[in-house]
This record gives structure tokens, C-alpha cells and sequence, in this order.
């Protein structure tokens, strides 16, 4: 019964085309019938060979009227030839079943891997945040493969099933008795398997788990290696990914063990079937032909038995990673953010946040509370606060990266989930923190921005960003290959390449966090000098720790503990002798401090 609700699941997930189940377990039937009918043919053939008279019984009349109009002394070859022929076309039809399954396996696997993808990317969940990185990478690149694997083994199964079907059918034409005895001791021999490779499931969801924690082995120590070399914990490291893989090995050991179980049983259990049934077949008197021809039938039989056993415990087997891909694909399909079908139009007047509370998980603390303003079109808000006030949650929500847990967020007087959501996000560009660049060229990773900019316009980007000059300093410029995550140039050039980029989007709505954190004081000047030539008549939000950056500004919105405490334009603010101008003249103080 579970094997039932496993493989209808496994069906609903893997999608297959409409044609691939009939057309495998067609393909699979086929030669079952002609390998069978081959099998089948050396009852007539010895018997023409004279090793055992004609037996009354089932397939005899069969026999003598299919045959009758052949002259007796080509009947031997013409026996040759038909067995020749029926084992020519079942290899045929087999090697044809291989070929449509494996299209099928990729083709499943394609289609999954791409499904996981999209939803990962279009869900709002930050799997950064819910630490499910590499994870995910496993259900991608490993898990999509094994559920494909699951189909073609459920289809294997199948086909063994009507193998084994056409099989029992051919040798009860032969001798009902002795096909009975067959089964019972066939059954029992089954049973001592199953009951001996029970607990392929439990491992297969172990070898799944100990996946994940070698993927984010693999990953964390690739990730941090100059940390692990700094640090000198190359030992410590190199313990812990050992433990890990040798965990896995140790599943997998344990899972090909059970899998291979039912291979030498069923062979030896089946050989002892034959030799029984050798001393009983007198008894039986269905002659030395048919006699022959059911032991070749049981012989064979063998196969299918042996795949039957085996495609089940490999599909216990694979019972986790198709959980796992199942669960997935639930999770990521349910928090899309709503959105409507309005394109977003370019901002008039001014986005709002209207009383907006926000918290990341129902059991966490409120990251922003009764949060009211409103930042004006074609002017410069700046947000400062101390760390942990609710800065860069506020660009997350402006980005609708996810929604207020209450109040709302407006354009133009339109509450943000009227809009539909790419047209939104594509009216803003963000520059955050958190640098990423792809690993490709200079000029692939500014023209990310906008596929479409022309040659001229990426390098007025990058000359806005004070990126030109290093970038043409380099021996291959634009083309310069800059590695995994822009590893092959420095922190500020980094931060320079990304500027660019988000420059060339050119965005309605400039969004700036913390963007200029990685510039010596030089550049910094010079890139907001450039940036407030930029900015001018555009609507930009920027979030810097440094007041010297935002004293530009139009409005200063000040943040603490998640709530908005002062906003005004920056030389009010300073006059107020408020937070602002506190953390002005600490600031100003420790210049002059460290200036000392
Ligand atoms: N993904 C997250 N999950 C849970 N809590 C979070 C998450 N991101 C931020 N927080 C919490 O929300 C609050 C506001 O964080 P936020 O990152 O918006 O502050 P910030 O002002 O930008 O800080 P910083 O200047 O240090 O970047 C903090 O208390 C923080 O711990």
C-alpha cells in the first residue's frame, strides 16, 4: 500500500509526458511476449529433433496447427530461424525501451531541476536566512537526478511485472502444477528478502541527510578557506570534512549492501527451484521438451524476479530524496508575494510607508514598529541609525523583498501589491552591503544591469562609479575575467564594478546601503560628487553609517530600536540638538580624535 501512495507521488512530481509510462511498459511487454515465445519455441524444436515425442497438454494442438503447413523437413530450420528471429527483435525492442527511458530520465530531470530553480528564485523566502544554502544545491544538483532515477525504476518495475506476468502465463500453458509450485517457493523466497532488506527507506533518508552536511562541508570550508588558512585549523578542517564523507560513504555502503541482496538469493533460491522440480517433473509427465522449455522459462524468470526485488529497495532507497524535492517544491510554491497586474508607472510624487510593523518570523521580536514617512520624488532620503536600528529592512520592504506584517507601503498613493512585482522592482536598483559578482568578465557584470545598454553607456556607468580608470589600467580592461565572486580584484573595485552596474540599470528609485563602505576617502568624495550629478532630479534612498555621506541629503529619516525618531532636512536636524546632531558631534569628536 505505501509502495502504492510512494509511486503515485513520485509520478505527480516527475510530470513525465502522457506517452512515457505506455510507451516503457509497452516497449517492456513486447519483449517480454518474444523472448517468452522464444523460450517457448524449444518445446517443437527438440521434438522435431526427435528428444521427446509430442505430450498431450495445452500447447500441443497450438503447436500442430501453427506448424502444419511447414513440409517436415524444413520444420528444424524453419524452428531455428523463428527462435533466431524472436531474439533479434526482443534485443531490438529492448535496446529501443533503454533509449526512451533514458530520454525520459533527462528530460525529467531537466524539467525538475528548472521547476526548483524558478521557485527558488521567485519565492520570497531568503534561504540565506532559513541557513538552507546547501541544501538546496544538493536538492538541485543531486536530488532532481533521483527522482528521474525513481521514474525509470518505477517503470522498471512495471515492466518486470508484465515480464513476470507473461512469464507465469507461458509455463502454466505447460504445466499448471508445477507453475504452483513454483510461486509458493518463489513467494517464500521474496518474503526472506523483503524481510531482510527492510530498512532501505530509513537509509536512504539517512544517506539524503548526510548529503546535506557534506554539501555544506564542501561549501563552507571552499567558502572560507583563507579564514581556515589564517586561523591554522587546516587540521581541524580536514577532520571534520573526512567524518562527514566518511558518514556518506558509510550510508552508501550500507544501501548497495541491501540492494545487492536479492541478486545471489533469487538466483540460488530459484536453482534449487529447478533441481526440485527436475526430481518432481516425473510425476508431473509433461515430457523432456516441455519439461526443458518451463526450466528455460525459470531460468530466465530469474531476471525479472531479480530486478522486481531490486527496483523496490532502490526505491525505498530513494524515498528521501524524492521527499525531499517533493517538500521543496511545496514550500517555495505557497510564499509568493501577492502581487497585481498594474505596471508599476514612474514615481510622481512620493512612496510611503504608512504605520508599518514589520517582524521576520512570528517568533521574533518586531525589527520595525509604527514606522511613518514618506520619501519624496526626485529628492535624496537618507537613513542613519545605529546598528540593528531597522535600516536595510526598510530598503528590503521598499524592494518588496517580502511585505509589512501590518500597515503598508505606497507609491503615488497605491499600496505596493496593486503593482505587478518585477515591473516594481524593475523601477529601483539597489547597491547593498553585500557585494555579488558573477564570475565573467568587467563588462558582463556591469551590463547585468541592463542587457541592453550599448558599449557607450556602460562605460558612463562605470565612470560614474570612478570605475573607468582602474578598469582600463587593467592589461585586458572591460574583459578582464574577475573569478568567483570577484575574487581577482580588490574589496573597493568590487564595490565599484557593482555601482556601475546598478548605475547603468538606471533606476527611478536609487537605493544605496551602505554602498560606498569599501572606497578609500579619495574615491568616496569623488564618487559623490559624480553621484550628486547623478541624482539630480532622481529619487534616491541611501543608508550610511558615515553622516559625512549624507549630509547632502534633502531629508535625514533617523532610525533607533526599529522606529523612526527624527526627519527633517540634515541643517535642521543639526540645530535641534536631537539623536541626529548627537551622533553628528560623536562622529566629528572621534575625526578629531582619530585625527589626533
Ligand atoms: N533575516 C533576518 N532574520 C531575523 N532577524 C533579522 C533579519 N535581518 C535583520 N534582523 C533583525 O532585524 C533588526 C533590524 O535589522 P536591520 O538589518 O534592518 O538593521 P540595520 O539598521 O540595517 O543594521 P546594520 O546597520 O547593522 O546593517 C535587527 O534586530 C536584526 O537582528
Amino acid at each position: 500500500m505505501r509502495l502504492v501512495v510512494r509511486l503515485r507521488r513520485l509520478f505527480r512530481l516527475a510530470a513525465a509526458p502522457a506517452w512515457a509510462g505506455p510507451t516503457v511498459v509497452g516497449l517492456g511487454l513486447l519483449a517480454a511476449v518474444l523472448e517468452g515465445t522464444g523460450l517457448v519455441l524449444f518445446i517443437p524444436l527438440l521434438q522435431s529433433l526427435g528428444a521427446s515425442p509430442p505430450q498431450p497438454g495445452r500447447w500441443q494442438p497450438m503447436f500442430d496447427r501453427i506448424l502444419s503447413p511447414i513440409p517436415h523437413h524444413y520444420l528444424t530450420a524453419f524452428l531455428v530461424g523463428a527462435l533466431c528471429v524472436s531474439i533479434v527483435l526482443k534485443n531490438a525492442v529492448h535496446l529501443a525501451n533503454t533509449w526512451v527511458t533514458r530520454y525520459i530520465d533527462g528530460l525529467v530531470a531537466h524539467r525538475l531541476r528548472s521547476r526548483v530553480f524558478d521557485q527558488t528564485i521567485s519565492s520570497c523566502i531568503d534561504y540565506r536566512v532559513e541557513n538552507r544554502r546547501t541544501d538546496i544545491i544538493t536538492t538541485i544538483a543531486n536530488n532532481t537526478w533521483k527522482v528521474s532515477q525513481g521514474l525509470s525504476l518505477a517503470y522498471r518495475l512495471m515492466v518486470c511485472l508484465c515480464t513476470f506476468g507473461v512469464f507465469v502465463l507461458l509455463m502454466l500453458l505447460i504445466s499448471v502444477r508445477l507453475t504452483f509450485f513454483s510461486m509458493i517457493f518463489l513467494l517464500f523466497a521474496a518474503m526472506a528478502i523483503r524481510l531482510a532488506t527492510r530498512r532501505a527507506d530509513e537509509t536512504g533518508k539517512a544517506v539524503v541527510e548526510e548529503n546535506k552536511q557534506f554539501g555544506l562541508r564542501m561549501w563552507e570550508s571552499i567558502n572560507s578557506l583563507q579564514l581556515i588558512r589564517a586561523f591554522a585549523q587546516e587540521s581541524y578542517e580536514h577532520d571534520r570534512f573526512v567524518q562527514t564523507s566518511d558518514r556518506v560513504r558509510r550510508r552508501l555502503l550500507r544501501l548497495d549492501m541491501l540492494w545487492a541482496t536479492p541478486g545471489p538469493v533469487s538466483e540460488i533460491s530459484i536453482t534449487i527451484l529447478i533441481g526440485a522440480l527436475v526430481l518432481i517433473a516425473e510425476s508431473a509427465s509433461i515430457g523432456i521438451a516441455a519439461l526443458a522449455a518451463f526450466l528455460s522459462l525459470l531460468y530466465r524468470l530469474q531476471g525479472p524476479t531479480r530486478e522486481l526485488l531490486q527496483s523496490k529497495i532502490a526505491l525505498d532507497g530513494l524515498a528521501g530524496a524524492i521527499d525531499d524535492v517533493d517538500e521543496y517544491l511545496r514550500t517555495t510554491q505557497t510564499p509568493y508575494l501577492s502581487q497585481g497586474y498594474l505596471p508599476a508607472p514612474a514615481l510622481k510624487t512620493a512612496v510611503e510607508f504608512r504605520d508599518v510593523c514589520f517582524r521576520y518570523a512570528p517568533d521574533q521580536p518586531l525589527a520595525l514598529q509604527d514606522v511613518s514617512f514618506s520619501i519624496p520624488a526626485g529628492k535624496t532620503t537618507a537613513i542613519v541609525g545605529e546598528s540593528g536600528a531597522g535600516k536595510s529592512t526598510v530598503m528590503a520592504l521598499l524592494f518588496r523583498f517580502m511585505d509589512p506584517t501590518s500597515g503598508e507601503v505606497l507609491a503615488d498613493g497605491m499600496p505596493l501589491p496593486c503593482f505587478e512585482l518585477r515591473s516594481w522592482r524593475k523601477r529601483l536598483s539597489l547597491m547593498s552591503q553585500e557585494v555579488y559578482l558573477f564570475n565573467d568578465t568587467i563588462a558582463a557584470n556591469i551590463a547585468y544591469g541592463d542587457f541592453d545598454a550599448g558599449q557607450n553607456e556602460l562605460r558612463q556607468a562605470a565612470r560614474i562609479a570612478k570605475a573607468d580608470d582602474f578598469i582600463r589600467s587593467l592589461p585586458e580592461g572591460y574583459e578582464t575575467q574577475i573569478g568567483d565572486q570577484g575574487m581577482r580584484v580588490s574589496g573597493g573595485q568590487r564595490q565599484r564594478i557593482a555601482l556601475a552596474r546598478t548605475i547603468l540599470r538606471n533606476p527611478d528609485i536609487l537605493l544605496l546601503d551602505e554602498a560606498t563602505n569599501a572606497l578609500d576617502g579619495g574615491t568616496e568624495q569623488a564618487f559623490q560628487i559624480a553621484l550628486e550629478q547623478y541624482s539630480h532630479n532622481r529619487t534616491v534612498v541611501v543608508i550610511a553609517h558615515r553622516l559625512s555621506t549624507v549630509q547632502a541629503a534633502d531629508q535625514i529619516i533617523v532610525m533607533s530600536k526599529g522606529r523612526v525618531i527624527e526627519i527633517g532636512p540634515p541643517d535642521q536636524l543639526l540645530k535641534r540638538a536631537g539623536h541626529f546632531s548627537k551622533l553628528h558631534e560623536f562622529q566629528n569628536g572621534r575625526v578629531a580624535m582619530g585625527a589626533n
